[in-house]
C-alpha cells in the first residue's frame, strides 16, 4: 500500500522574536482532508505556525513542506492557502459580493465563473441573497461567514482560520462551530483552526495539537488529548481535572491519597513519582464509611445537567466532583472512583514540590515510597 503524502509537514521548525523563542523545534504532519486544531494559550505560539504556513512569516531553522515540496521560500501569494481572522478583515468599501468575488476576479476568471462561485460560496455559509448587502449592514456572525465565503472562493488546499469565532457570542458560536465543521467535510479540503478554547477544540477536531511553552507538549484525537493526557500542563488545560500526587509500587500498583490502586495500563517503574489524574465525572459521592478518602463540601453550582461541587479533603487538597444529586455544603462525605477511570503521568517537574505535595498527606506508606524512590534515584546516580 502507497502512504499518502502529508499535505503539510514541519520538521525541526524554530523562530525567534529577538530574544524570545517563540518556536523551539516543531514537527507536525498534516493529512489532506482532515480538521486541524492548534489549541495552547495566548502566546504559546499558535498564530506563528499559522503565519509560517501562509507565507507571512519566516522560519529560522528548520524545513516546511507542502506536498513534499520545501516551501521555506516560497512567497505567500503562491501559496494555495487562505487564512480568515479573528476580526474578519472584509474590504468595507465592497459589498459582499465584490467581497467574496476579490479573489476569483483577481484570477480572472470569467464573470459568469464569478457569478457561479459566488454563489456557491454564499450557499455554503448561508448567505444566499446577501449578495448586494453592504459589510456595515451585517451582523458580526454573518461578517464572519462573509470572510470565510471570501477565504474558500480561492480555492485554497489549506483553509487557516486564526480564532476566527471568539469574537462571537456564546450561542453564535456553537453554530458557527457546526457550520463549519461541516463545510470542512463537504468540501474536504483542511483546515488548520486556532482556538485557546478547549471545549471548542474538542467539539470540533480530527486531530488537536497542544501548545505551550513553544513546543507541541501532545498531539492526538480529542479522545487522546482528554482521555490520556501526557503531562500536567495538558491535564489542566484539557477540562476541569483533578491531579494528584502519588507514587508508583510496583508497575502496576499507584499509592495516593494514602492507598494503593491497581492500574495495569500505567506502564511507570517502580518508585517512580506520579501525578494521578481524575476527571470530575468520574468521581462519584458517597457516604464517608465507603468513600476511597473523606472530603468537606465547600461550594456547589447548578450547571443545568448537573452540579459542579468543590470540596477538600482533610489535607486541604481541592477536588471537583460533577454529580448529578445536588449535596449539601459543609458536610462530611465520601468521594469514590472505579480505579480503571485513574489514569497515571510521568512526573517531570520539582522533586521538591512534589515531595512536599506528597508529603501533605501525611501518610506513613506514601513517605516510606517516597523515600524508596529516593534511595532508587541515588543508587541510579540520580537519574529519574
Ligand atoms: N512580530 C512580532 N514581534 C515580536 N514578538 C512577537 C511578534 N509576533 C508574535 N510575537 C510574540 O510571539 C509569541 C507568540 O505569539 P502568537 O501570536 O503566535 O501566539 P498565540 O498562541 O497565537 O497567542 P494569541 O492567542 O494571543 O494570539 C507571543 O509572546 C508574542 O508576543
Amino acid at each position: 500500500m502507497v502512504e499518502k503524502m502529508p499535505i503539510l509537514e514541519f520538521s525541526k521548525v524554530a523562530l525567534s522574536f529577538g530574544d524570545t523563542e517563540v518556536l523551539k523545534e516543531i514537527d507536525l504532519v498534516l493529512e489532506s482532508g482532515k480538521f486541524y486544531t492548534l489549541l495552547g494559550p495566548s502566546g504559546s505560539g499558535k498564530s506563528t505556525i499559522l503565519k509560517l504556513i501562509s507565507g507571512q512569516l519566516q522560519a529560522d531553522a528548520g524545513k516546511i513542506f507542502f506536498e513534499g515540496q520545501v516551501i521555506n521560500d516560497v512567497p505567500a501569494e503562491k501559496r494555495r492557502v487562505n487564512t480568515v481572522f479573528q476580526n474578519y478583515s472584509l474590504f468595507p468599501n465592497m459589498n459582499v459580493f465584490d467581497n467574496v468575488a476579490f479573489g476569483p476576479r483577481l484570477k480572472k476568471m470569467s464573470e459568469k465563473d464569478i457569478q457561479d462561485k459566488v454563489k456557491e460560496m454564499l450557499g455554503l455559509v448561508k448567505l444566499s441573497g446577501f449578495e448586494r448587502r453592504e459589510i456595515s449592514e451585517l451582523s458580526g456572525g454573518q461578517q464572519q461567514r462573509v470572510a470565510i465565503a471570501r477565504a474558500l472562493a480561492n480555492d485554497p488546499e489549506v483553509l487557516l482560520l486564526d480564532e476566527p469565532l471568539s469574537a462571537l457570542d456564546y450561542k453564535l458560536r456553537k453554530e458557527l462551530q457546526q457550520e463549519l465543521r461541516n463545510i470542512q467535510k463537504r468540501l474536504g479540503i483542511t483546515f488548520v483552526f486556532v482556538t485557546h478554547d478547549q471545549e471548542e477544540a474538542l467539539a470540533m477536531s480530527d486531530w488537536i495539537f497542544v501548545m505551550h511553552d513553544g513546543l507541541i507538549q501532545q498531539n492526538g484525537t480529542p479522545e487522546d488529548i482528554y482521555d490520556e493526557p501526557i503531562n500536567h500542563f495538558v491535564a489542566d488545560f484539557i477540562g476541569e481535572t483533578n491531579i494528584v500526587p502519588g507514587i508508583m509500587k510496583h508497575d502496576y500498583l499507584v499509592h495516593f491519597v494514602g492507598k494503593d490502586f491497581e492500574n495495569v495500563d500505567a506502564g511507570m517503574r517502580p518508585n517512580e513519582r506520579v501525578e494521578v489524574v481524575l476527571r470530575p465525572e468520574d468521581l462519584d459521592l458517597t457516604d464517608p464509611a465507603n468513600g476511597k478518602l473523606v472530603v468537606t463540601i465547600q461550594d456547589q453550582l447548578f450547571r443545568g445537567d448537573y452540579y459542579e461541587i468543590t470540596a477538600v479533603d482533610d489535607d486541604m487538597n481541592t477536588w471537583q466532583v460533577q454529580a448529578t444529586n445536588p449535596a449539601t455544603v459543609g458536610a462530611r462525605v465520601g468521594l469514590t472512583f472505579d480505579p480503571e477511570d485513574i489514569h497515571i503521568m510521568r512526573y517531570n517537574e520539582s522533586e521538591a514540590a512534589f515531595d512536599a505535595r506528597l508529603e501533605s498527606y501525611e501518610d506513613e506508606e506514601a513517605e516510606a515510597a517516597l523515600q524508596a524512590a529516593k534511595d532508587d534515584q541515588s543508587q541510579s546516580g540520580g537519574q529519574g
